[in-house]
């Protein structure tokens, strides 16, 4: 059973922080931030921490960069050495072996290429892989409060198009800016040397195009932003529609939604003419640049040439070279851009890996001692106390006031009340998914903060209002409990429920398939799935929430059946709105408001005639119980 569990958040507590400091980290404000961000040296550092699994590649890739960054002008410079020398001069031997040259350059270059690539592509999956798996398993720590701020979207937009951007990053701009940046300075060295003043026009003539391509790349990084997000609502909405096609239908709202739809769908085509208006700027703009420059090189290329300044061969050389030279310029452009959007990513990822989490088990927490095992010949329940506890999710807003009650090993503790009356949180306070504000929980006497809810949540069995299936056979589903359980336990845990019959009846029995979000079963299928999964574990304290509000009639009293068998010996929590189920509960607390207003078995509450009564009597109305 130890291993049977996967880690839930590890670390158990630190009393709650202040109000204000979980208020100031809404996941909100966060996503009003910058798309560009200003090179920052501690964000590529700790980028390139990512690549240490493959540091040998990382230097491998910086050696070959370099090379590469030298060849390629090289290998212009080298064409033009061979039409102003052997071409210029008819020599064709030395053409010959002038041309044998240049092919070694070019395979040596290609070949660097290749490996550069390779490595580039290896350490980038290195980099995305790693912040993904830290991102995943980040989040898994979080506690409850977390998910109720940080809506699903946003993180997944971390995992997606964050990460993708740093994988730019890290795979192109680095090396990229090298071979370029290479390429720029050795061709201008080059130019300086080949013609002075021709080299000072071209050198003038770059903050130009470095401006005007700035200016543009700005512009189309904002635009495909745009683009992607708004596309991200028209898939939200798509996904959202079919999710809930039967209250669309339910409520003739098709008409309604499909105008939403088109609106979503016109906005996006928006962003994308805009995005297609600048690129179609842009691109003409720069050809016209180059144009233009060519003309003055032209002019004053020329103009040297007549006067015996410079050569026709130089003036050729100097054409390659300022070509060499203008080519890194867009593509540097295009780089520094994606640096500047991968840090404003690389922000965002940083701040959901280091986001801390609300509390956490104390260093010093113990995990609780586990008497199952230990010979007992019925499991033995835990004893679970409430001590003046209040909480509240934002902690200014308390939604349980000075709760106090004691379950006794092998009780059945039932909640009643109205809908938000606090029954479901008082549930997760006993699972240690909150921590009280004020007041102390306490688990056989150990108060929660000093215990691992690792520990906790392995003497546990929880079935929820909304209960959740991953996707795999039935079998699967219930053994996530117990892994180690064999398919006989399963089996056994099935027939002690008396359910093993229904799922035996499924097409493919315990094999049969369970889709999203266990498509393909009936709501009261999966319940009962998440019941035997619950049951297998051999818990301690068992929570049912709701748990058989889905479950038909007949089921349900087969269960109640079960049910009763199998909780003696360990200590339940119950919450039902369906109050057949708690008629034998050994506490019944009756909420109102977040306070306990009343307190006793069933029959007391009904003879007592205040609140509970009431409930009852509305509840066997409605239900001929
Ligand atoms: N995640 C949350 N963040 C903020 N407030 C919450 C959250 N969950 C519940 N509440 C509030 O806490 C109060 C108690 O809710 P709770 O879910 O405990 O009630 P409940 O009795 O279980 O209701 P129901 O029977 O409808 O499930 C309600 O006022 C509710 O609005």
């Amino acid at each position: 059973m130890s291993t049977a569990k996967t880690k839930v958040a590890e670390s158990a507590q630190t009393p709650p922080p202040p109000a204000k400091e979980a208020l100031t980290l809404n996941d909100t404000d966060h996503e009003n931030e910058v798309q560009f961000k200003p090179l920052e040296w501690g964000l590529i550092r700790r980028l390139f921490g990512y690549a240490k699994p493959v540091k040998g590649k990382v230097a491998w890739l910086v050696a070959l960069t370099l090379t590469r960054s030298v060849q390629l002008p090289m290998i212009t410079w080298a064409v033009s050495l061979i039409i102003s020398g052997p071409i210029a001069g008819h020599d064709t031997q030395m053409l010959l072996w002038a041309l044998l040259g240049y092919l070694v350059l070019a395979l040596s270059t290609d070949g660097i290429f290749h490996f550069r690539m390779r490595f580039a592509l290896e350490v980038g999956e290195s980099v995305v892989s790693g912040l993904r798996t830290e991102i995943f398993e980040k989040v898994q720590r979080q506690p409850m409060g977390f998910f109720h701020r940080v809506k699903l979207g946003r993180v997944l937009g971390r995992v997606t198009s964050d990460v993708e951007s740093l994988r730019v990053g890290i795979q192109d701009v680095l090396f990229v800016t090298i071979t370029q940046g290479g390429q720029l300075i050795v061709a201008a060295i080059i130019m300086a040397f080949c013609d002075f003043v021709l080299f000072l026009v071209v050198v003038g003539m770059a903050p130009i195009l470095w401006g005007v391509n700035r200016h543009f790349r700005m512009r189309l990084s904002s635009e495909s932003r745009a683009a992607s997000e708004s596309f991200s609502r028209v898939t939200a909405t798509l996904a959202e529609s079919v999710n809930g096609i039967r209250v669309t239908q339910g409520f003739v709202r098709q008409e309604t939604n499909a105008g939403l739809f088109r609106n979503l769908l016109n906005t996006h085509s928006r962003f994308n003419l805009a995005l297609a208006r600048t690129s179609a700027i842009l691109i003409p703009m720069l050809e016209l640049n180059s144009q233009f420059f060519i003309a003055i090189l032209l002019m004053v290329g020329g103009w040297r040439t007549f006067h015996d300044l410079m050569t026709i061969a130089d003036l050729i050389q100097f054409f390659f070279l300022a070509n060499l030279f203008f080519s890194p310029l867009a593509t540097l452009g295009a780089q520094y851009n994606n640096a500047l959007v991968a840090m404003a990513g690389a922000e965002r990822v940083f701040w959901l890996i280091d986001h801390k989490p609300d509390w956490e088990d104390a260093p010093d927490a113990q995990p609780l001692p586990d008497p199952r095992g230990q010979g007992a010949a019925i499991t033995r329940g835990a004893r679970v106390e409430f001590r003046n506890v209040t909480f509240g999710y934002d902690p200014q807003k308390p939604v349980l006031h000075d709760i106090n009650f004691t379950a006794e090993p092998g009780q059945t503790i039932g909640l009643v009340g109205h809908t938000g009356s606090g029954k479901s949180s008082i549930i997760g306070l006993v699972a240690k998914f909150y921590l009280p504000t004020a007041g102390e929980v306490f688990v056989d006497a150990h108060e929660v903060r000093t215990i691992t809810s690792h520990s906790l949540h392995q003497q546990m069995g929880i079935v929820q209002q909304q209960n959740f299936l991953f996707t795999g056979t039935v079998l699967e589903n219930i053994r996530m409990s117990r892994p180690e359980a064999s398919d006989d336990e399963v089996r056994e845990a099935a027939r002690r429920l008396d359910c093993l019959d229904i799922f035996e009846a499924l097409p493919d029995g315990l094999l049969t398939e369970v889709g999203e979000r266990g498509s393909g079963l009936s709501v009261g299928q999966r319940q009962l799935i998440c019941f035997t999964r619950a049951l297998l574990a051999d818990p301690r304290i068992v929570i049912l929430d709701e748990a058989t509000s889905s479950i038909d009639a007949m089921t349900e009293a087969r269960l109640q059946t079960a049910l009763v068998e199998l909780l003696r010996g360990r200590t339940s929590f119950i919450v039902a709105h369906r109050l057949s189920t708690i008629r034998h509960a050994d506490q019944v607390l009756v909420l109102d408001q977040g306070r306990i207003v009343e307190r006793g078995r069933h029959e007391e509450l009904v003879a007592l005639g205040g609140r509970y009564n009431e409930l009852y009597s509305q509840f066997v109305q409605t239900a001929g119980d």
